[in-house]
């Protein structure tokens, strides 16, 4: 497809029967596309298609009556001019392997999940680049719960790719009345901000399980933004991604409210569950509890400081109390507070 926008119905697949394959792929539909959602599960798949709702991570929202959603991979992506990929990191390569040898050359794969590949540290664009071969790929990151998207509240998203016309289809097709997408061409920067910002989540939740106020949540977002955009610079992503909205714009909300998986992982954690229990507990996805090994592995490599990180590494995996963890947090060296300058 040549076109730079989608005036007229394109043919587009979203592969993920969770909350937000289910939400992306209603707005979609809601704008008059030919819609495919696929899920592998065909009892759940028959189940949504029947009473025309998501009753396991969307109850109560009606899917638009252009949503298709099917079981059979091949039938949801011939002839796709888009498939957007709303999977866990931990089976993103699976499923893309998978769908790989069915696409057309050229068409748009689009990204939608915040996480690092176990091992490799790869993100999910590098995985949809080596997986495939001549298809065009960007990444869709931001503030957006999908509850809060299928009710309708006002909402914005960054859709990153070196591919200009990539950019304005995809803008396009997902603008409605309460959807509106910016573009990025920092791609790196828009993926590893939305990986990054699960950790601090699970740091926030845990510090409101403690009964900490308004003054602490403030302290811990800015001084995670200023961790994300050291471990940035470290990694050769523009740290000024991260004052856009994938990055602190996706920091804040994350941060702040319990809809947030990761930010509910916190919060059960740090009122005394195991982690393996408060992980089974959400019962979905909690991307930032792999990301919090991978990313302090990898700052430790590279020798960037990340005290939150190495704080909530303590707790979750090595075993260390919260209350000698925060001591040392609260003890650590006072240094400048904005380490950027617009100043040559
Ligand atoms: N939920 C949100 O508000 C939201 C918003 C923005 C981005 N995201 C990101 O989108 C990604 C997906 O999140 P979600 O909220 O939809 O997750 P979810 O936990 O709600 O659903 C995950 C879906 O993936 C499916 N799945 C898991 N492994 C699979 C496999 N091997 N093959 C096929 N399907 C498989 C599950 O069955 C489920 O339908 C995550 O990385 C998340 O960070 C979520
Ligand atoms: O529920 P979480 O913590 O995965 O967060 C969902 C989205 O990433 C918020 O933008």
């Amino acid at each position: 497809m040549t076109q730079t926008e989608a005036s007229s119905p394109l043919s587009i697949a979203v592969l993920g029967g969770g909350s937000f394959g289910t939400a992306i792929a209603n707005i979609i539909a809601g704008n008059g596309h030919d819609t495919r959602q696929w899920m592998r599960d065909p009892e759940k798949a028959a189940s949504c298609r029947k009473l025309r709702e998501n009753t396991f991570y969307l109850p109560g929202v009606v899917l638009h009556p252009l949503l298709n959603i099917t079981y059979d991979l091949e039938e949801a992506v011939t002839g796709c001019d888009i498939v957007f990929v709303s999977i866990p990191s931990k089976s993103f390569r699976q499923v893309v392997r998978a769908v790989a040898p069915l696409l057309s050359p050229g068409t748009m794969l689009i990204s939608t999940t915040k996480g690092i590949e176990h091992d490799s540290f790869h993100l999910m664009s590098d995985i949809l680049r080596e997986e495939t071969q001549g298809m065009r790929v960007g990444v869709l990151s931001g503030p957006n719960f999908a509850k809060e998207i299928v009710e309708g509240h006002y909402t914005a998203t960054v859709i990153a790719s070196e591919d200009e016309a990539l950019c304005k289809t995809i803008q396009s097709v997902l603008h409605s009345e309460t959807f509106r997408v910016y573009s990025s061409s920092d791609v790196f920067g828009v993926e590893l901000a939305g990986a990054l910002k699960n950790i601090y989540a699970i740091v926030t939740g845990m510090a409101k399980a403690l009964g900490r106020g308004g003054n602490t949540t403030s302290l811990l977002i800015t001084r995670a933004l200023a961790e994300m955009m050291r471990f940035a610079e470290a990694m050769g992503a523009d740290p000024m991604t991260f004052i856009g909205l994938a990055g602190v714009g996706d920091l804040i909300l994350t941060c702040s409210s319990d809809l947030s998986r990761n930010y509910r992982v916190g919060y059960l954690v740090g009122k005394g569950m195991p982690l393996e229990q408060a992980v089974a507990e959400i019962g979905q996805v909690a991307e930032g509890v792999n990301t919090v090994r991978l990313i302090k592995a990898k700052a430790d490599e590279l020798g960037v400081y990340m005290p939150l990180v190495s704080a909530i590494h303590a707790i979750l995996f090595e075993e260390r109390p919260i209350p000698e963890v925060i001591r040392d947090l609260m003890s650590g060296a006072q240094t400048f507070d904005v380490a950027y300058s617009a100043k040559p």
